[in-house]
């Protein structure tokens, strides 16, 4: 197996990954070189993966063999491997398939106008705060629009961003994040698992809440669905499930199950990375004047930007880029594992390990960027596409993974992303609350999260 730090028993490595893991991964990685290191995450054997070209190496050359996940305990109550997530073989190809297909279509569809609406009403709700001169925390309204921004584009539903009633999916998806975000030891040291069934236990309810509340919009939707009129992407899901000639496969447990995941992966991970966008534009106002002063001459005063402005936005786009680069919401992207032995760079990685992308390491890695420390989305501009969305990514940007299991809700994270940051920033100048500026070292949990925060805004 390829290098790395001495293993304790019982608990391998985890005592030298301390208060910062990612932090701990980039300085054992850079201490074993070669991009490559093994370490032990309890009993876990892993391989953590540095250098851009392995990663590519192994996720695409060897995609056959890392295609599944590695499932801890916490990962099989989410989904009982019967979900996107964590399912493996043709489970996972055929509903990855009509996932796929049914989020191609949506674009058709221009189901991300949902999205757009989303956005509209949370900029219409930061008005009120502006007129008010109010200092507040977004963190409570952002992950409502980017739970709103899932639940709307999947099943039409929405919770309003003044309501002080929990929506299920909410309250839900607080439980199931409040017990994975900090990582769960007994993952790792299964001899913990006693004192941890409690945990164990909210997790399954607040999980089978959610399986609950997709399935009732299924059964809503089969009833109401008018295949060439879809309305959202369940519509669209079930109009592929129907037309697949293996129809018979797939079920309303499963299909729930894999709802579920959207809302799992969804809605944290967009929500931080605008919570990161708002400080590195309340910290840097000379950056936000330029990016406002782009979408005023891109979209022009009064109007709303729409996704076609997206290709002219360079300098938002590359804000965007960056924030993802310098605080990306999955350091760790999320845990594949080899199903044979991989030979890889003159290593074997033995099957059954556990392999992970280290996508923080890779983003702060000064081989690759320079100052990669500093918030500067200048470094994206001169790879910004001018056909697309997006920008030509740089091998070592890898925030959604790689190869044919990199996030299938990339787009839709784009898109929420794009529409909220286009609207904050041309409605609004967002200020730190006094002359300091907002921290920004963050905590490190299972993402990268912020400290909890205030600013003020104005109305532009
Ligand atoms: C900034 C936002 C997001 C980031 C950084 C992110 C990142 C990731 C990463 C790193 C993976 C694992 C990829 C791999 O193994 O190579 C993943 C998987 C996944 N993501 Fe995302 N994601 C984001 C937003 C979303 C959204 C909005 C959705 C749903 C609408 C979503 C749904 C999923 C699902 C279902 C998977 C599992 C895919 C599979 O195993 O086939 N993600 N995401």
């Amino acid at each position: 197996m390829p290098p790395g730090p001495f293993p304790l028993p019982i608990i391998g490595n985890l005592h030298q990954l301390g208060k910062s893991p990612y932090k701990s991964l980039k300085a054992l990685s850079d201490r074993y070189g070669g991009g490559l290191m093994t370490l032990y995450m309890g009993s876990v054997p892993t391989v953590l993966i540095s250098d851009p070209s392995l990663v590519r190496e192994i996720m695409i050359k060897h995609n056959d063999q890392i295609i599944d996940r590695y499932n801890s305990g916490s990962a099989l109550i989410i989904g009982r491997e019967k979900n996107l997530l964590f399912s493996k073989g043709s489970f996972w190809i055929k509903y990855r398939n009509v996932f796929s297909a049914a989020m191609n279509n949506a674009r058709k569809f221009n189901v991300s106008s949902r999205i757009e609406k989303q956005a509209i009403s949370l900029n219409n709700h930061f008005k009120v705060i502006a007129n008010t001169y109010q200092v507040f925390n977004p963190h409570d309204f952002i992950r409502k629009y980017s739970l709103n921004g899932v639940i709307d584009y999947s099943f039409s539903d929405s919770v309003e961003y003044d309501s002080e009633t929990d929506h299920i999916a909410i309250k839900a998806a607080e439980i199931m994040e409040e017990n994975l975000a900090s990582g769960n030891p007994q993952d790792f040291i299964p001899m913990l698992a006693p004192f941890y069934q409690d945990k164990k236990a909210k997790l399954a309810a607040a999980v089978g809440q959610v399986w609950d509340y997709c399935d009732s919009a299924i059964q809503v939707h089969r009833k109401t669905l008018i295949a060439d009129k879809p309305r959202d992407l369940l519509d669209l899901l079930l109009v592929e499930i129907e037309k697949s000639d293996q129809k018979d496969f797939y079920n309303d447990l499963d299909l729930s199950r894999c709802l579920t995941d959207l809302i799992v992966a969804g809605h944290e991970t967009v929500a931080i990375t605008l919570g990161w966008l708002i400080i590195y534009m309340a910290n840097n106002q000379d950056i936000q004047e330029k990016v406002y002063q782009e979408l005023n001459r891109v979209v022009g005063a009064g109007n709303t930007p729409s996704l076609s402005n997206r290709k002219d936005t360079s300098l938002l786009n590359a804000c965007i880029q960056e924030v993802m680069r310098i605080r990306t919401a999955a350091p760790l992207a999320l845990p594949r594992k080899a199903s044979s032995d991989i030979h890889v760079g003159g290593y074997v990685i033995p099957k059954d390990t556990q392999v992970l992308m280290n996508v923080y390491g890779l983003a702060m890695d000064d081989k690759h960027w320079d100052r990669p420390e500093e918030f500067i989305p200048e470094r994206w501009i001169s790879n910004i596409s001018s056909s697309s969305d997006s920008v030509n990514n740089t091998d070592a940007f890898i925030p959604f993974g790689v190869g044919p299991r990199m996030c299938v809700g990339m787009g839709v994270a784009k898109d929420e992303l794009f529409y909220c940051a286009s609207q904050m920033l041309m409605n609004f100048r967002w200020m730190p609350i006094d002359d300091k500026q907002i921290d920004d070292e963050g905590i490190a949990r299972i993402a990268l999260e912020y400290k909890q925060y205030q600013v003020r805004i104005e109305n532009r």
